[in-house]
């Protein structure tokens, strides 16, 4: 995609009036949601405030009742098409039990691009041992996926999105159920990717993690209650209108990492 002369890039992530519903439940409300390129933007709130619907949403996953996703300037099927964009969903939301290597899996994030006949060229499978290497994976290739740890498995989908090449990676929550030395390597990864020029969505309850991954941060609750630096976004005024009132001795700078109504 070329950008003419003098023009800004469009926005890797553009959403605007946002509404989705489960039926009777209001998922997301009026949401409108600008990201642009080589930025960590980190996405915040409680449980059931929409962040994997707004996830899914940018996937095409969903049919919203209003408004509008386009993702690179284009629609969100010719970004998927393209390769463009990775998402890593909740860990409940994949079948581990599936028979399939780790190596396999990365490979599945060059589908797209190759075609109903998904055979890998030699260029391919090199991405792919690229990607596995860069996350540290390379001696599990042949591993069946349901025989990895939580931390590995969510390597495995970021090395999915490196074999891809993937310019937006939406990671829905990367590090639940991660210690803290898995949470920081992949926090470096993260940052690697962004100096490259990728654009990263990653909901989050570590809220203390969040000023050191996010170049900006979004709180979400149906709407977007605020979005921009994250010393700006998580004050005291604003964590509370997301997660109720929070105890007096608690500055934004020592947010916890599991305010009411977080797991
Ligand atoms: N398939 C569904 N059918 C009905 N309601 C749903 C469905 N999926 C989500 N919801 C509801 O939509 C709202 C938003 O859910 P969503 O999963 O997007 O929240 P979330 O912020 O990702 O939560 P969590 O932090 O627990 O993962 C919640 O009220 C939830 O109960």
């Amino acid at each position: 995609m070329t950008t003419p002369p003098g023009t800004a890039p469009a926005p890797v992530v553009d959403v605007r009036h946002l509404t989705v519903r489960y039926g009777d439940v209001l998922a997301l409300d009026d949401v409108g949601l600008h990201l642009a390129p080589g930025r960590i933007c980190g996405l915040i709130g409680v449980n059931g405030s929409g962040k994997s619907t707004l996830f899914t949403s940018l996937m095409g996953l969903l049919t919203p009742q209003a408004g509008s996703v386009e993702l690179f300037g284009t629609s969100v099927a010719r970004a998927r098409k393209d390769g463009l964009v990775a998402y890593m969903p909740q860990a409940e939301g994949v079948d581990w039990t599936f028979p399939v290597s780790v190596s396999d899996v990365v490979g599945m994030g060059l589908y797209g691009r190759l075609g109903t006949a998904r055979r890998l060229r030699a260029a391919d499978r090199a991405a792919v041992d690229d990607a596995l290497e860069r996350v540290g994976l390379s001696s599990l290739r042949r591993r069946q996926i349901g025989q990895l740890s939580g931390g590995q498995r969510k390597r495995v989908f970021i090395a999915r999105s490196i074999a891809q090449d993937a310019r937006l990676l939406l990671l829905d929550e990367p590090f639940a159920g991660v210690d803290r030395s898995s949470e920081h390597t992949m926090t470096a990864l993260l940052k690697a990717l962004r100096d490259e020029g990728r654009s990263v969505l990653v909901s989050t309850h570590d809220l203390a993690g969040v000023p050191d991954l996010c170049d900006e941060a979004v709180l979400l609750h149906q709407r977007v209650l605020a979005h921009g630096d994250p010393s700006e976004v998580l004050t005291h005024a604003n964590l509370a209108l997301a997660f109720g009132p929070l105890p007096a001795d608690l500055s934004p700078g020592a947010a916890p990492s599991s305010p009411n109504g977080a797991p």
